[in-house]
């Protein structure tokens, strides 16, 4: 079964764009939650563009399903994801001014801090899930660091899903194989919407988890989020 993680950092850019508190970022969560999500996803980024480090603190109390934090293991983000808790922590190797994720690890060149990062959170009960590209080698270098599970970055499958899907998805299935081969848990995320989702879903059969955001939420400005919600799981059936 995969699970459909609904990330609300598109709430929280709507929030902040007035200043104000609507909308209300953790009754969202929990609206979500109501209409069928089975994760929260929440990005917090060191210029709190969107969610803040508040809305973590926030969230933790509220959310029921499972809370995945995603971010670049920065000292305060490691902080943050260490006193929070969540279910899951997803590291992204994310500049700070990067307008959105744009890579996965290099799990060969930053394994031996990887190693460190990911003991640290797995000795909290944090199950750990790190970023890479649909890459063999990385998958492998993955398997080295300890981590539990890996997050595709989809990015590249999406924007050649409708140019040739087959082609489109040959790399992210060597990929999942390969975590499959090394007993990785496999989840996947960045620009997945309602086109490409079920396409990748059915071809993965060991896919855990996606975290969906950008997508769900335009959509749901055109079909309500509940329905959005449930639009998206159906693609997971
Ligand atoms: C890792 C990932 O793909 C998502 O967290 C994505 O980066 C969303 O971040 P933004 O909402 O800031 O684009
Ligand atoms: N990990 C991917 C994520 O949380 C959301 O990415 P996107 O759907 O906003 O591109």
């Amino acid at each position: 079964m995969t699970k459909l993680s609904v990330n609300i950092n598109k709430i929280a850019t709507l929030r902040n764009a007035r200043g104000g508190d609507r909308p209300n970022v953790v009754q969202t969560a929990k609206d979500c939650e109501r209409f069928g999500a089975q994760g929260i996803t929440v990005h917090p980024r060191p210029d709190e563009r969107h969610i803040r480090y508040q809305d973590v603190y926030d969230l933790k109390p509220v959310v029921t399903t499972e809370f995945n934090i995603e971010g670049n293991p920065t000292p305060d983000f490691l902080k943050l994801v260490k006193e929070v808790r969540p279910e899951q922590a997803t590291l992204v190797p994310d500049a700070p001014d990067a307008i959105t994720s744009n890579a996965g690890w290099d799990t060969i060149k930053h394994k031996d801090f990887l190693v460190d990062v990911i003991g640290e959170l797995k000795e909290r009960g944090i199950r750990t899930s790190i970023f890479v590209d649909p890459d063999e080698a990385m998958v492998e270098g993955a398997a080295a660091v300890g981590t539990d599970r890996i997050e595709l970055y989809t990015e590249s499958y999406a924007s050649h899903y409708h140019q040739n899907r087959e082609q489109a998805l040959a790399p992210y299935l060597q990929a999942a194989l390969k975590a499959q081969e090394f007993n990785l848990g496999l989840n996947a995320g960045h620009d997945l919407d309602l086109d490409n989702l079920k396409y990748l879903h059915d071809m993965l059969p060991n896919l855990m988890e996606v975290s969906i955001g950008h997508a769900l939420i335009c959509d749901a400005l055109y079909f309500g989020l509940e329905n959005t919600i449930q639009l998206y799981l159906r693609q997971l059936k």
